[in-house]
């Protein structure tokens, strides 16, 4: 079969050809003869040309072969079906592979190789196909598919089916979780370049976060009923979606849960950093480009964008106000984007607010149905030290519990100020050492914090006596 590749090749040699012979034409004839073979040399070239095209058509007519492109994206947006295949011819059998890859993308796993040849055979039901990678000028990847066209009611029936399905089961059995960011939108070349992501290895999980047990157990069964629930959100058509709201202050682990939450379910994260994103549109693009089984999160929602509950009230429908929204991410865009995409397209998504101030929030944002579940992330109670004693000094009870617990009750920290007490220093466990360290920090605190009430108090005297 003739290839564009080869078209140009020939065309591209007939005209250096022409050229040498034109240099050599200009050192030896005087000069009305240049002019008269100039023309005939013109006219040459053109009828190559027009030749060629023809030829090209016939050859187009009479192949036998057909061929089915996959663009890595269409219509700006990304094309699944491209990272399947991907994937599914990936893995076919090396053995036969003269190129292979090798990448170790766990330190835990071990290498794995990989078919890596840019033209792949596949067979199917006794047809036999080609697959190749091309890539246009501008750096669009495609697969190109090519076939016979006695074959095409199977390879069209059933086969690009198949290699989409395999692709997408090997995807979800090998899965690596990955954690992406949203790249600024100079950088995106059509709908590639949204997202960056790298490999998630964080260790954290519900076992090892400090909390309520009886809290942490609602959690996870809300989530695990979530990932199971693909028939009965198709009975009670609802779309598969669920939010989570965490709140809480500084270092009390809503991160470390939204770790925990993808660790537990194998789902992506998109960390989505609003502030690196100019308008509406520009979100609507990002979110369209996340894959199911992902949790899509927004940390510190209220730092975030011009989201809070001032918001609304600046908000009005005066022109000048509509133009702002169209060169800024605005409330109502991003309630109609999360609610257009859960609804109409994607499934089996998570959405995960964080916030330290929840009372900043617009109720809008928050409200049952969008944030279907409000959690909050507090301050370290006893209970919650325990479960950090036991993850940094393997410990279930000690003496010096009694006191710590007296201490937990009239102390406000934060489990990541306990656990940083509790850390080993130069990896050598001491119980005792860790215990006392937190007992110091704990009366340090207190102390602190009585002395900040007292202060209130007496500015509170002060007004009445004035007042
Ligand atoms: N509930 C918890 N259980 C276990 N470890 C915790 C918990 N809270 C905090 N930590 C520890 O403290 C560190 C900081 O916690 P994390 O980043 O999750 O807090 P955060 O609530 O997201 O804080 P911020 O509001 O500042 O973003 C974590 O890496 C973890 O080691
Ligand atoms: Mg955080």
């Amino acid at each position: 079969m003739m290839m564009m590749g080869d078209t140009f090749g020939s065309i591209g040699s007939s005209m250096a050809s022409l050229f040498f012979i034109w240099a050599t034409i200009q050192q030896i004839f005087p000069n009305h003869m240049k002019i008269a073979i100039k023309e005939f040399l013109l006219s040459s070239f053109q009828q190559l040309c027009f030749a060629q095209r023809v030829s090209d058509h016939f050859t187009n007519l009479f192949s036998p072969y057909v061929e089915i492109s996959f663009p890595e994206s269409d219509e700006y947006r990304y094309n699944h079906a491209f990272s399947a295949i991907e994937t599914y011819l990936g893995s076919k059998a090396t053995e036969k592979a003269k190129h292979l890859k090798g990448s170790q993308l766990k330190e835990s796993k071990g290498l794995v190789l990989k078919r890596d040849e840019a033209k792949v055979r596949d067979e199917y039901k006794g047809a036999n196909v080609w697959w190749e990678i091309v890539t246009s000028t501008d750096g669009e990847r495609s697969y190109k598919l090519t076939f016979h066209h006695r074959e095409r009611s199977v390879i069209t029936g059933s086969y690009v089916q198949h290699v989409v399905e395999e692709g997408k089961s090997i995807d979800t059995k090998n899965k690596k979780t990955k954690l992406f960011t949203n790249n600024p939108s100079s950088q995106w070349v059509f709908s590639q370049n949204m997202w960056r992501s790298i490999e998630f290895e964080h260790p954290a999980s519900f076992e090892t976060l400090a909390m309520d047990p009886e809290k942490k157990e609602e959690i996870l069964n809300d989530l695990v009923a979530f990932s199971n629930g693909k028939e009965y959100y198709k009975k009670i058509g609802k779309a598969w979606k669920r939010g989570y709201l965490l709140y809480g202050p500084p270092g009390t682990g809503k991160s470390t849960m939204i770790s925990a939450m993808a660790n537990h379910l194998n789902y992506n994260i998109y960390d989505l950093e609003l502030t690196a994103i100019k308008n509406n549109s520009e979100l609507r693009k990002l979110l369209t480009a996340t894959s199911n089984k992902s949790i899509i999160v927004i940390e510190d929602i209220d730092c975030s964008a011009d989201l809070t509950a001032n918001r609304i009230k600046k908000e009005s429908n005066s022109t000048k106000e509509q133009d702002k929204d169209e060169n800024a991410v605005t409330l109502s865009g991003l309630l109609n984007f999360i609610d257009g995409i859960w609804s109409a397209c994607g499934q089996e998504r998570i959405v995960v607010f964080t916030t330290n101030h929840l009372e900043k929030l617009d109720p809008a944002l928050i409200r049952r149905g969008r944030m279907d579940m409000h959690i909050e992330l507090s301050y370290c109670t006893y209970e919650a030290f325990k479960i950090l004693a036991k993850n940094y000094l393997d410990l279930d009870d000690h003496l010096l519990f009694k006191k710590i617990k007296s201490l937990f009750m009239e102390t406000k920290i934060s489990p990541a100020d306990v656990a940083e007490n509790l850390m080993a220093k130069n990896h050598q466990i001491d119980v005792d050492g860790s215990l006392n360290n937190l007992i110091k920090a704990l009366e340090k605190r207190k102390n602190y914090q009585r002395s900040q009430q007292d202060g209130k108090m007496k500015k509170t005297n002060k007004f009445r006596i004035f007042g």
